[in-house]
């Protein structure tokens, strides 16, 4: 197929990622790293192929793979029926829940969904993936802000600048560890049923997606994926 043909010719995967969800994917002054980042890696030098990263954003991610500006979207992004419409996405991972990312100080006060729901609650969204829709649709009472940046949200929080950050299972308990004066909530009892992970595909040729779900399968068979697990998501 001519996706397939043109990145064989080129030697070169277009890798599409918001790079702003730990630990998934985070653009640091060294490049991007996290788990997705290893498993695209690992994926890439099995097909002889040089990454080039493009960077995007929530709202634009989809825009941005129909636009042909990448050929694979990675970066902690959730499998939904309105993507899988629209797109091809490889295997589910990381299975998560939405949960609340809030100061430990105040962990105490919510205990339920509608502790959350209340207009004495501030929460900070970041725009244009499914944490603002579940914001949106669950949280109508609460003061809601949006931040652009999504990398700032849980400082801000532990600053008293917001309340709640709803966030992924992965993302809560990597800030609650990382910051003391942060705690993930609702960990054992997800506020969404249980979620999964996948990277995002162009699906306008049949080849190029045989072939990425041959070496996604590959790093499975082989504990890439297990490896990358074990080093970001514990
Ligand atoms: O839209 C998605 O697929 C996501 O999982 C991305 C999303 C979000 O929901 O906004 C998830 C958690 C991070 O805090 C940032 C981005």
């Amino acid at each position: 197929g001519p996706r397939l043909d043109r990145i064989q010719e080129s030697k070169t995967l277009r890798v599409g990622t918001p790079g702003d969800y730990r630990p998934f994917a985070m653009k640091t002054d060294q490049g991007y790293e996290g788990h997705d980042i290893d498993v695209i890696e690992a994926m890439a030098t099995e097909l002889g192929l040089t990454i080039e990263y493009v960077p995007t954003t929530w709202p634009n991610l989809m825009p941005d793979l129909q636009a042909d500006k990448f050929d694979i979207a990675v970066g902690g992004i959730t499998r939904t029926p309105a993507r899988i419409a629209k797109m091809a996405m490889l295997p589910g991972y990381a299975p998560f829940g939405k949960v609340a990312l809030a100061r430990t100080a105040d962990k105490k006060k919510y205990q339920s969904i509608d502790d959350l729901n209340q207009a004495s609650v501030h929460v900070i969204k970041n725009p244009g993936g499914t944490n603002e829709l579940f914001v949106l649709e669950h949280l109508k009472n609460a003061q809601v802000s949006t931040h652009e940046k999504n990398a700032e949200i849980p400082a801000l929080i532990a600053e008293g600048k917001g309340d709640i950050m709803i966030t992924e299972t992965y993302e809560a308990l990597h800030y609650s560890h990382a910051d003391p004066r942060l705690s993930a909530l609702f960990i054992d009892q997800p506020l969404t049923p249980i979620n999964y992970l996948g990277f995002m595909l162009a699906a306008d040729d049949n080849d190029y997606l045989r072939m990425m779900q041959f070496v996604w399968d590959l790093m499975d068979e082989r504990d890439v994926l297990d490896q990358a697990e074990e080093k970001w998501l514990n």
